[in-house]
C-alpha cells in the first residue's frame, strides 16, 4: 500500500494495477483482447502490457510502472522479453510502443538502480539495458513511438530507437537526453543513436546543454517526426504505421539493417568494457553524491 500511496494515478488505475500484481504472482496473465475476434490475446508481464491485433499484424506495447515508468532492472528484462516474443510470431510485422500511464512515456533510467547500491548489480543493470537497446534498436518489426508523455534521457533514448516517433502536442511533454543535468554523461551509443537522428551539430548542442524540448522544438529539431493533439497519438501513430508496412519487409528490412548495424556494432564489439565503464563511473563518490542530490530534489518537489 505504501508503494501506492505516492501515486497520481486514478482509482480504475489503481483496481488495475491490484488485477495485474495478483495476476502476475500467479505468472504471466493472460486476457481476451476487447472485441477483436481474430483470436488475438493481449499477453505481458507485470508492467509490459501488449495488446496484438492479429488482422494488421501490429502490436499496441504499453509501458505500466509507475508512478513513472523508470526503466528499472525488472522493466528492462520485461521490455526485452515481450519483444523477443513479437519477433518471434510470424504474424506481427510492428509494434506501437506507448505508455499505460497518463502524462509520462518514461522518466529514462531507474536512478534508485543507479544510487547506493554495489558495483555487481550496477554491471548487471547495464547489461539489461545494452540488452534492450540493441534487441529494440535492429529489431525487424517496425516500430513507432506513441509518445504521450515526458520522455527525458533513457526514455528519449527509447523513443529514439524506434523507427517514427509521433509526440503528443504538450508542453510538459519535454523529451531529450538531459544527462549532463544530472552530472552525468551520456554514454556513446545514446550519442550515436541522437546523431543518427538529428544529426551531429545539433546532438553536440541538445547534449552538452543536456536540452529538455517541448514538443515544437523536438519536431523542429527532428527528435520527432510528427505532434499531434493530445488523445491522436495512438491514431496518428497507426496511421504511420501503415505507410511504413506498405513497403515489402524485406527491402525494408535489409534497409533498416544497413542504415543501423554500424551503430550496433559498436556497442557489440566492446560491451563489457562500456559495462566496466558504467561501473567505474557509477563507483565515484562525486558521481554518487551529485544522483543523490538530484534524486532527493526530485523527492522534495511535492514537499
Ligand atoms: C568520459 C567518461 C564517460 C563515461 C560514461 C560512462 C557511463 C555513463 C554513465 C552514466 C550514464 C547514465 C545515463 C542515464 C540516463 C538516464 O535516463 S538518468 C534518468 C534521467 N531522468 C530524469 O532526469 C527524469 C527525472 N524525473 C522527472 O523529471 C520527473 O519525475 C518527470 C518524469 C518529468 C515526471 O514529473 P512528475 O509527474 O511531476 O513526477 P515526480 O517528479 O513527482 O516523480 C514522481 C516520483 O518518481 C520518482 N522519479 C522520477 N524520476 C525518476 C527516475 N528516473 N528514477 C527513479 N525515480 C524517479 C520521483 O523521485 C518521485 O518519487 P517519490 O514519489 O517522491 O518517492
Amino acid at each position: 500500500m505504501a508503494l501506492l500511496a505516492g501515486l497520481r494515478v486514478p482509482a480504475r488505475s489503481l483496481l488495475r494495477a491490484g488485477a495485474r500484481l495478483r495476476d502476475a504472482a500467479l505468472g504471466r496473465w493472460e486476457r481476451a483482447a476487447g472485441g477483436g475476434g481474430d483470436g488475438a490475446r493481449s499477453f505481458g508481464s507485470q508492467r509490459v502490457l501488449v495488446e496484438p491485433d492479429a488482422a494488421t499484424g501490429v502490436a499496441v506495447m504499453k509501458l505500466w510502472n509507475p508512478p513513472v515508468n523508470s526503466l528499472s532492472l525488472d522493466l528492462l528484462t520485461e521490455l526485452v522479453i515481450s519483444l523477443e516474443k513479437l519477433e518471434n510470431e510470424k504474424t506481427f510485422r510492428g509494434i506501437i510502443l506507448t505508455s499505460d500511464l497518463p502524462g509520462i512515456f518514461s522518466a529514462g533510467l531507474d536512478l534508485t538502480e543507479m544510487c547506493g547500491r554495489n558495483p555487481a548489480h550496477y554491471a548487471e543493470y547495464w547489461k539489461a539495458l545494452q540488452e534492450l537497446w540493441l534487441r529494440l534498436y535492429q529489431t525487424h518489426l517496425v516500430v513507432i513511438a506513441a509518445i504521450n508523455g515526458a520522455s527525458p534521457a533513457g526514455g528519449c533514448l527509447l523513443a529514439l530507437s524506434c523507427d517514427y516517433r509521433v509526440l503528443a502536442d504538450n508542453p510538459k511533454f519535454i523529451i531529450g537526453l538531459n544527462e549532463t543535468l544530472l552530472g552525468i554523461v551520456a554514454p556513446f551509443w545514446f550519442k550515436d543513436t541522437m546523431i543518427n537522428t538529428i544529426g551531429h551539430r545539433a546532438t553536440e548542442r541538445a547534449l552538452q546543454l543536456g536540452l529538455l524540448f517541448r514538443p515544437a522544438e523536438a519536431l523542429q529539431v527532428g527528435v520527432v517526426d510528427q505532434v499531434v493533439p493530445e488523445g491522436q497519438v495512438q491514431g496518428a501513430a497507426l496511421s504511420a504505421m501503415t505507410q511504413w508496412l506498405a513497403i515489402p519487409d524485406h527491402a525494408r528490412q535489409l534497409t533498416k539493417s544497413m542504415m543501423r548495424k554500424a551503430t550496433a556494432d559498436r556497442l557489440l564489439t566492446q560491451r563489457e568494457a562500456d559495462i566496466q565503464n558504467f561501473v567505474s563511473f557509477l563507483s565515484r563518490d562525486s558521481i554518487q553524491k551529485a544522483l543523490q542530490v538530484y534524486l532527493e530534489k526530485l523527492r522534495q518537489k511535492k514537499g
